[in-house]
Protein backbone atom coordinates (compact mmCIF):
# COMPACT_ATOMS: atom_id res chain seq x y z
CA UNK A 1 0.00 0.00 0.00
CA UNK A 2 1.66 3.56 -0.57
CA UNK A 3 0.46 4.78 2.89
CA UNK A 4 0.98 2.59 5.19
CA UNK A 5 -1.52 3.00 7.99
CA UNK A 6 -1.55 1.39 11.59
CA UNK A 7 -4.68 0.42 12.95
CA UNK A 8 -4.19 -2.76 14.54
CA UNK A 9 -5.70 -2.02 18.10
CA UNK A 10 -8.89 -0.76 16.51
CA UNK A 11 -9.10 -3.43 14.29
CA UNK A 12 -8.60 -6.31 16.49
CA UNK A 13 -11.14 -4.90 18.22
CA UNK A 14 -13.55 -4.44 16.00
CA UNK A 15 -13.30 -8.29 15.73
CA UNK A 16 -14.17 -8.90 19.23
CA UNK A 17 -17.34 -7.17 18.58
CA UNK A 18 -18.78 -8.44 15.49
CA UNK A 19 -21.95 -9.48 15.07
CA UNK A 20 -23.72 -10.53 11.64
CA UNK A 21 -27.36 -10.63 12.59
CA UNK A 22 -28.76 -8.00 14.93
CA UNK A 23 -32.39 -6.32 15.26
CA UNK A 24 -32.27 -2.63 15.12
CA UNK A 25 -33.53 0.09 17.44
CA UNK A 26 -36.66 0.46 15.15
CA UNK A 27 -37.08 -2.67 15.04
CA UNK A 28 -35.76 -4.19 11.49
CA UNK A 29 -33.92 -7.06 11.34
CA UNK A 30 -30.84 -7.21 9.41
CA UNK A 31 -29.43 -10.90 8.13
CA UNK A 32 -27.27 -11.77 5.31
CA UNK A 33 -24.63 -14.15 4.64
CA UNK A 34 -21.48 -14.14 6.17
CA UNK A 35 -19.83 -10.89 5.85
CA UNK A 36 -17.09 -13.33 4.28
CA UNK A 37 -19.14 -13.11 0.89
CA UNK A 38 -20.11 -9.22 1.04
CA UNK A 39 -17.54 -8.18 -0.61
CA UNK A 40 -15.79 -10.00 -3.91
CA UNK A 41 -12.93 -9.90 -5.73
CA UNK A 42 -12.93 -11.44 -9.29
CA UNK A 43 -9.88 -11.37 -11.94
CA UNK A 44 -10.19 -10.14 -15.92
CA UNK A 45 -8.65 -11.44 -18.54
CA UNK A 46 -6.58 -8.40 -18.31
CA UNK A 47 -4.31 -10.23 -15.16
CA UNK A 48 -3.32 -6.39 -14.32
CA UNK A 49 -6.85 -5.10 -13.63
CA UNK A 50 -9.25 -7.06 -10.47
CA UNK A 51 -13.10 -6.12 -9.82
CA UNK A 52 -13.84 -5.59 -6.11
CA UNK A 53 -17.96 -6.26 -5.62
CA UNK A 54 -19.98 -5.15 -2.94
CA UNK A 55 -22.57 -7.76 -2.47
CA UNK A 56 -23.95 -6.70 1.09
CA UNK A 57 -28.29 -6.58 0.20
CA UNK A 58 -30.07 -4.87 0.61
CA UNK A 59 -28.02 -1.31 0.37
CA UNK A 60 -24.17 -1.94 0.87
CA UNK A 61 -24.14 -0.30 4.17
CA UNK A 62 -20.90 0.40 5.67
CA UNK A 63 -21.32 -1.24 8.93
CA UNK A 64 -18.02 -2.24 10.81
CA UNK A 65 -17.67 -5.63 9.73
CA UNK A 66 -18.78 -3.98 5.47
CA UNK A 67 -15.44 -1.47 6.28
CA UNK A 68 -12.92 -4.26 7.07
CA UNK A 69 -14.04 -6.70 4.33
CA UNK A 70 -13.31 -4.37 2.12
CA UNK A 71 -10.06 -3.03 3.70
CA UNK A 72 -8.97 -6.68 3.45
CA UNK A 73 -9.94 -7.11 -0.09
CA UNK A 74 -7.80 -4.41 -0.98
CA UNK A 75 -5.03 -5.01 0.64
CA UNK A 76 -5.06 -8.95 -1.01
CA UNK A 77 -5.30 -7.45 -4.14
CA UNK A 78 -2.53 -5.10 -3.53
CA UNK A 79 -0.18 -7.96 -2.30
CA UNK A 80 -0.42 -9.23 -6.27
CA UNK A 81 2.65 -7.54 -7.63
CA UNK A 82 0.66 -8.26 -10.94
CA UNK A 83 -2.51 -6.66 -10.10
CA UNK A 84 -2.19 -2.46 -11.16
CA UNK A 85 -5.61 -1.70 -10.96
CA UNK A 86 -8.97 -2.16 -9.22
CA UNK A 87 -13.04 -1.38 -10.23
CA UNK A 88 -14.90 -1.14 -7.76
CA UNK A 89 -18.66 -1.01 -8.01
CA UNK A 90 -21.52 -3.95 -6.67
CA UNK A 91 -23.47 -6.38 -7.43
CA UNK A 92 -27.11 -4.53 -5.99
CA UNK A 93 -29.03 -4.11 -9.47
CA UNK A 94 -29.87 -0.30 -8.03
CA UNK A 95 -27.36 0.66 -5.24
CA UNK A 96 -23.54 1.47 -5.24
CA UNK A 97 -23.61 2.38 -1.36
CA UNK A 98 -25.95 3.82 1.05
CA UNK A 99 -23.25 5.07 2.88
CA UNK A 100 -22.68 4.37 6.58
CA UNK A 101 -25.06 1.77 8.32
CA UNK A 102 -27.13 3.66 10.55
CA UNK A 103 -27.50 0.73 13.03
CA UNK A 104 -24.12 1.26 13.76
CA UNK A 105 -24.66 5.09 14.69
CA UNK A 106 -28.85 4.93 15.87
CA UNK A 107 -28.35 4.10 19.52
CA UNK A 108 -24.54 2.61 19.21
CA UNK A 109 -22.91 0.48 21.22
CA UNK A 110 -20.55 2.42 23.26
CA UNK A 111 -17.64 -0.02 23.08
CA UNK A 112 -18.00 -0.52 19.51
CA UNK A 113 -18.67 2.84 18.29
CA UNK A 114 -14.86 3.98 18.45
CA UNK A 115 -14.14 0.79 16.79
CA UNK A 116 -16.67 1.25 14.01
CA UNK A 117 -15.39 4.67 13.17
CA UNK A 118 -11.91 3.33 12.99
CA UNK A 119 -12.91 0.78 10.57
CA UNK A 120 -14.11 3.63 8.05
CA UNK A 121 -10.98 6.04 8.57
CA UNK A 122 -8.97 2.72 7.73
CA UNK A 123 -11.08 2.17 4.25
CA UNK A 124 -10.32 5.98 3.47
CA UNK A 125 -6.89 5.20 3.91
CA UNK A 126 -6.90 2.00 2.15
CA UNK A 127 -8.75 3.38 -0.82
CA UNK A 128 -7.68 6.71 -1.17
CA UNK A 129 -4.11 5.99 -0.38
CA UNK A 130 -4.31 2.42 -2.95
CA UNK A 131 -1.03 1.94 -4.78
CA UNK A 132 -3.90 0.53 -7.19
CA UNK A 133 -5.72 2.84 -10.07
CA UNK A 134 -8.72 2.89 -8.50
CA UNK A 135 -12.11 3.03 -11.12
CA UNK A 136 -15.39 3.18 -9.80
CA UNK A 137 -18.07 1.97 -11.59
CA UNK A 138 -21.04 3.76 -9.92
CA UNK A 139 -23.81 1.67 -10.56
CA UNK A 140 -26.61 3.36 -8.44
CA UNK A 141 -27.00 5.32 -5.28
CA UNK A 142 -24.20 6.68 -3.63
CA UNK A 143 -25.00 8.53 -0.98
CA UNK A 144 -22.85 10.11 1.94
CA UNK A 145 -20.31 7.66 3.01
CA UNK A 146 -21.11 5.15 -0.44
CA UNK A 147 -20.00 8.93 -2.34
CA UNK A 148 -16.52 8.83 -0.09
CA UNK A 149 -16.04 5.87 -1.78
CA UNK A 150 -16.58 6.65 -5.22
CA UNK A 151 -14.94 10.06 -4.34
CA UNK A 152 -11.70 7.65 -3.16
CA UNK A 153 -11.65 6.31 -6.58
CA UNK A 154 -9.05 7.87 -9.34
CA UNK A 155 -11.93 7.82 -12.23
CA UNK A 156 -15.48 7.87 -11.31
CA UNK A 157 -17.57 6.75 -14.11
CA UNK A 158 -21.78 6.44 -13.57
CA UNK A 159 -24.79 4.99 -15.03
CA UNK A 160 -27.86 5.98 -12.90
CA UNK A 161 -28.61 6.90 -9.22
CA UNK A 162 -27.80 9.94 -7.11
CA UNK A 163 -24.52 10.83 -5.39
CA UNK A 164 -23.85 13.37 -2.63
CA UNK A 165 -22.74 14.33 0.67
CA UNK A 166 -26.61 14.70 1.92
CA UNK A 167 -25.39 14.39 5.87
CA UNK A 168 -26.77 17.64 6.37
CA UNK A 169 -30.38 15.79 5.96
CA UNK A 170 -29.74 13.56 8.78
CA UNK A 171 -28.73 16.53 11.12
CA UNK A 172 -24.98 15.64 10.54
CA UNK A 173 -21.82 16.76 9.11
CA UNK A 174 -19.66 14.94 6.90
CA UNK A 175 -16.36 15.02 8.96
CA UNK A 176 -13.47 17.36 7.88
CA UNK A 177 -11.54 14.90 5.87
CA UNK A 178 -14.46 13.17 3.69
CA UNK A 179 -15.39 17.58 3.47
CA UNK A 180 -11.93 17.64 1.87
CA UNK A 181 -12.09 15.36 -0.11
CA UNK A 182 -15.40 16.72 -1.65
CA UNK A 183 -13.61 20.25 -1.93
CA UNK A 184 -11.09 19.18 -3.38
CA UNK A 185 -12.87 17.10 -5.87
CA UNK A 186 -15.63 20.23 -6.75
CA UNK A 187 -14.25 23.17 -5.95
CA UNK A 188 -15.02 25.57 -2.57
CA UNK A 189 -17.95 27.10 -3.65
CA UNK A 190 -19.92 24.24 -5.48
CA UNK A 191 -19.27 22.19 -2.38
CA UNK A 192 -20.48 24.63 0.18
CA UNK A 193 -24.24 24.51 -1.05
CA UNK A 194 -23.99 21.28 -1.97
CA UNK A 195 -22.83 20.48 2.03
CA UNK A 196 -25.26 22.90 3.59
CA UNK A 197 -28.17 22.11 1.30
CA UNK A 198 -27.10 18.10 1.75
CA UNK A 199 -27.60 17.51 -2.26
CA UNK A 200 -27.61 14.43 -4.09
CA UNK A 201 -26.78 14.81 -7.56
CA UNK A 202 -28.52 12.99 -10.43
CA UNK A 203 -26.13 12.00 -12.98
CA UNK A 204 -26.04 14.61 -14.99
CA UNK A 205 -25.97 16.98 -12.29
CA UNK A 206 -22.67 15.31 -11.10
CA UNK A 207 -21.04 15.34 -14.35
CA UNK A 208 -22.22 18.90 -14.69
CA UNK A 209 -20.41 19.53 -11.22
CA UNK A 210 -17.50 17.35 -11.80
CA UNK A 211 -18.53 14.68 -9.19
CA UNK A 212 -18.14 12.06 -11.59
CA UNK A 213 -15.54 11.78 -14.72
CA UNK A 214 -18.26 10.34 -16.74
CA UNK A 215 -22.05 8.95 -17.58
CA UNK A 216 -22.61 5.54 -19.09
CA UNK A 217 -25.36 2.82 -19.91
CA UNK A 218 -26.16 0.48 -18.44
CA UNK A 219 -24.95 -2.25 -20.10
CA UNK A 220 -22.03 -0.60 -20.73
CA UNK A 221 -20.31 -0.06 -17.13
CA UNK A 222 -18.44 -2.92 -16.88
CA UNK A 223 -16.69 -2.60 -20.78
CA UNK A 224 -15.84 1.05 -20.03
CA UNK A 225 -14.53 0.62 -16.76
CA UNK A 226 -12.14 -2.07 -17.80
CA UNK A 227 -11.23 0.18 -20.95
CA UNK A 228 -10.54 3.36 -18.71
CA UNK A 229 -8.45 0.90 -16.00
CA UNK A 230 -6.60 0.25 -18.91
CA UNK A 231 -5.52 3.27 -19.67
CA UNK A 232 -4.71 4.00 -16.18
CA UNK A 233 -2.84 1.00 -16.02
CA UNK A 234 -0.50 1.70 -19.38
CA UNK A 235 0.99 5.10 -17.17
CA UNK A 236 3.79 3.87 -15.41
CA UNK A 237 2.89 2.51 -11.74
CA UNK A 238 5.97 4.67 -10.52
CA UNK A 239 4.35 7.70 -11.97
CA UNK A 240 1.12 6.85 -10.71
CA UNK A 241 1.66 6.21 -7.48
CA UNK A 242 3.77 9.76 -7.60
CA UNK A 243 0.80 11.43 -8.74
CA UNK A 244 -1.30 9.93 -5.84
CA UNK A 245 0.91 11.16 -3.60
CA UNK A 246 1.18 14.75 -4.75
CA UNK A 247 -2.53 15.06 -4.99
CA UNK A 248 -3.67 13.09 -2.08
CA UNK A 249 -0.84 12.61 0.32
CA UNK A 250 -1.47 15.99 2.35
CA UNK A 251 -5.02 14.53 3.17
CA UNK A 252 -3.98 11.43 4.46
CA UNK A 253 -1.18 12.54 6.49
CA UNK A 254 -3.51 14.87 8.50
CA UNK A 255 -5.80 12.40 9.05
CA UNK A 256 -3.29 9.94 10.06
CA UNK A 257 -1.30 12.62 12.55
CA UNK A 258 -5.30 13.15 13.91
CA UNK A 259 -6.69 9.71 14.04
CA UNK A 260 -7.33 9.44 17.38
CA UNK A 261 -8.95 12.89 18.14
CA UNK A 262 -10.97 12.16 15.10
CA UNK A 263 -12.18 8.85 16.67
CA UNK A 264 -12.66 10.95 19.73
CA UNK A 265 -14.77 13.61 17.84
CA UNK A 266 -16.93 11.10 15.78
CA UNK A 267 -17.86 9.36 19.17
CA UNK A 268 -18.81 12.42 21.03
CA UNK A 269 -20.90 14.09 18.32
CA UNK A 270 -22.58 10.69 17.55
CA UNK A 271 -23.22 10.02 21.42
CA UNK A 272 -25.07 13.79 21.77
CA UNK A 273 -28.99 13.47 22.47
CA UNK A 274 -29.70 16.15 19.83
CA UNK A 275 -27.74 13.79 16.87
CA UNK A 276 -29.65 10.74 18.57
CA UNK A 277 -33.20 12.46 18.09
CA UNK A 278 -32.08 13.27 14.42
CA UNK A 279 -31.10 10.24 13.55
CA UNK A 280 -33.71 8.12 14.96
CA UNK A 281 -36.15 10.58 13.30
CA UNK A 282 -34.30 9.80 9.91
CA UNK A 283 -34.19 6.07 10.48
CA UNK A 284 -37.72 6.25 11.50
CA UNK A 285 -38.45 8.18 8.32
CA UNK A 286 -36.46 5.29 5.75
CA UNK A 287 -37.74 2.46 7.01
CA UNK A 288 -41.32 3.85 6.68
CA UNK A 289 -40.90 5.01 3.03
CA UNK A 290 -42.39 2.38 1.00
CA UNK A 291 -45.10 1.84 3.66
C1 LIG B 1 -18.12 18.14 12.92
C2 LIG B 1 -18.22 16.75 12.42
C3 LIG B 1 -17.72 15.74 13.39
C4 LIG B 1 -17.77 14.39 12.86
C5 LIG B 1 -19.14 13.83 12.98
C6 LIG B 1 -19.37 12.85 11.93
C7 LIG B 1 -20.79 12.41 11.87
C8 LIG B 1 -20.94 11.24 10.99
C9 LIG B 1 -20.87 11.56 9.50
C10 LIG B 1 -20.38 10.40 8.73
C11 LIG B 1 -20.35 10.57 7.26
C12 LIG B 1 -21.20 9.59 6.57
C13 LIG B 1 -22.48 9.43 6.91
C14 LIG B 1 -23.38 8.42 6.28
O1 LIG B 1 -23.07 7.69 5.36
S1 LIG B 1 -24.93 8.34 6.96
C15 LIG B 1 -25.90 7.36 5.86
C16 LIG B 1 -26.42 8.22 4.77
N1 LIG B 1 -27.21 7.44 3.84
C17 LIG B 1 -28.40 7.81 3.44
O2 LIG B 1 -28.93 8.82 3.83
C18 LIG B 1 -29.08 6.90 2.49
C19 LIG B 1 -30.33 6.36 3.05
N2 LIG B 1 -30.93 5.43 2.11
C20 LIG B 1 -31.67 5.85 1.06
O3 LIG B 1 -31.91 7.02 0.84
C21 LIG B 1 -32.24 4.78 0.20
O4 LIG B 1 -32.11 3.57 0.87
C22 LIG B 1 -31.54 4.67 -1.18
C23 LIG B 1 -31.89 5.92 -2.03
C24 LIG B 1 -30.03 4.54 -1.04
C25 LIG B 1 -32.09 3.43 -1.90
O5 LIG B 1 -33.49 3.48 -1.96
P1 LIG B 1 -34.33 2.16 -2.30
O6 LIG B 1 -35.77 2.56 -2.33
O7 LIG B 1 -33.77 1.50 -3.48
O8 LIG B 1 -34.03 1.19 -1.09
P2 LIG B 1 -34.61 1.26 0.38
O9 LIG B 1 -34.70 2.65 0.87
O10 LIG B 1 -35.83 0.42 0.47
O11 LIG B 1 -33.41 0.58 1.19
C26 LIG B 1 -33.28 -0.84 1.27
C27 LIG B 1 -33.14 -1.21 2.72
O12 LIG B 1 -31.89 -0.70 3.21
C28 LIG B 1 -32.13 0.12 4.34
N3 LIG B 1 -31.14 1.20 4.33
C29 LIG B 1 -30.90 2.07 3.34
N4 LIG B 1 -29.92 2.89 3.65
C30 LIG B 1 -29.51 2.54 4.88
C31 LIG B 1 -28.49 3.03 5.76
N5 LIG B 1 -27.65 4.03 5.42
N6 LIG B 1 -28.33 2.41 6.93
C32 LIG B 1 -29.12 1.39 7.31
N7 LIG B 1 -30.11 0.89 6.53
C33 LIG B 1 -30.29 1.46 5.33
C34 LIG B 1 -33.54 0.64 4.12
O13 LIG B 1 -34.12 1.11 5.31
C35 LIG B 1 -34.21 -0.59 3.58
O14 LIG B 1 -34.45 -1.49 4.66
P3 LIG B 1 -35.73 -2.44 4.67
O15 LIG B 1 -35.61 -3.31 3.45
O16 LIG B 1 -35.61 -3.19 5.95
O17 LIG B 1 -36.93 -1.53 4.61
Amino acid sequence: MMFQQSSRSLLDASKKSSSFRWTSSVGRTFSSRSPQDWVTTEETDDPSIAILKMNRAPANTLSLEMCTEISKAIKELESNKKTQAVILTSSLPTIFSAGLDLTELHNPDKDRLPAFWGAFQQLYFDLYGSRLATIGAINGHAPAAGCMLALSCDYRIMSKGNIGLNESKLGICAPPWLGQQFIDTIGLRKAELALNMGTLFDTKAALDIGLIDEIVGEDDVMDVAKTRASQWVAIPAPARVACKELTRGRQLNELKENRKQDVDHFCSFVNQEAMQRNLGFYFEQLAKRKK
